[in-house]
């Protein structure tokens, strides 16, 4: 009897699937039972929103290592990251939705992180935040919540670095403007995510983001559990809140264990990249 022929992405093409949670959109792709695929020169090239696919983040999937899944992150600039929220959920509803289970463990560069699904919405706990100058990390020794900064910000970590600046009307925030500044600011020798933060009541806070490696989006995962530890140091709001974002709302609940965030998750198409542009990549 002839043996099924292996799947070989050179002569195939490579399979993925486009997913987005609050409109923070992601390539991912699934390498579980063979090598690792990403490169910074696949991320880039597949990041191009006019002759790539086009994401935020780019998520590879791999086999667990004492968890369910390991799970890696790519920003659209070629750069790896620690973390990242939104697509940890958007993987995590697409695995459990696979296996029907609803609990996951994922292992991430920032450790072991779990996720649920209660009520038909995925929640995932990012752990608790760093709060340390170097688990931020910041260049130098100082308190996270005094940094010498105008606006007064919080740097919190969250498996990725975080300046969170506490504002009065988040809408008037020239984020464009103010973000790469402080990403590029030489208090963040990793550089960082920086979020525009105004809490509108003890449990409902609005969010704007700039993204290392990315730029503005419409939503940012450990950003906004980042927010959130920000916001309850500076007294600006309780540990349990909802959370607006430019793409919609997260519910956000700094416990003991970490923070959890939990809000809506879509897979949008599954499709294969063309053998010709992986050849044109890799050239
Ligand atoms: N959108 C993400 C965060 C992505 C990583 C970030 N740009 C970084 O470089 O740290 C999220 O949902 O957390």
């Amino acid at each position: 009897m002839t043996q099924p022929r292996p799947h070989t992405p050179a002569a195939d093409g490579l399979p993925f699937m486009k997913m987005h949670g609050l409109g923070n959109d992601f390539v991912v792709l699934d390498s579980r039972g063979q090598p690792a695929r990403t490169t910074p020169a696949l991320a880039r090239a597949l990041g191009d929103r006019h002759r790539g696919v086009g994401f935020d983040q780019l998520a590879e999937i791999r086999d667990g290592d004492g968890s369910d899944i390991c799970l890696d992150f790519w920003n659209s600039d070629g750069t790896r990251a620690g973390a990242c929220g939104n697509a940890t959920r958007c993987v995590a509803a697409h695995v459990m939705g696979e296996t029907g289970a609803d609990t996951l463990s994922i292992r991430t560069a920032r450790g072991l992180l779990q996720a649920a699904t209660v009520d038909g919405v995925t929640w995932v706990n990012m752990g608790p935040p760093q709060l340390s100058w170097d688990e931020v990390p910041l260049a130098r020794e100082m308190e996270v919540t005094a940094l010498p900064l105008a606006g007064d910000p919080v740097a919190v970590g969250m498996g990725n670095p975080h300046c969170v600046f506490l504002v009065e009307d988040a809408e008037a925030v020239p984020v464009t403007e103010t973000g790469p500044k402080i990403e590029h600011d030489p208090l963040f020798p990793e550089r960082c995510n920086v979020e525009f933060a105004e809490a509108r009541a003890r449990d409902e806070i609005r969010m704007r983001v700039w993204e290392r490696g990315t730029g503005v989006t419409l939503a940012c995962g450990s950003g906004a559990c980042a927010t959130l530890v920000a916001c309850v140091l500076r007294d600006a709001t309780d540990r349990r809140v909802r959370m607006e974002l430019d793409g919609g709302w997260l519910s956000l609940d700094w416990r003991e264990d970490g923070v959890w965030m939990g809000g809506p998750t879509s897979l949008v198409f599954s499709a294969t990249l063309s053998p010709a542009f992986l050849a044109e990549v890799e050239a």
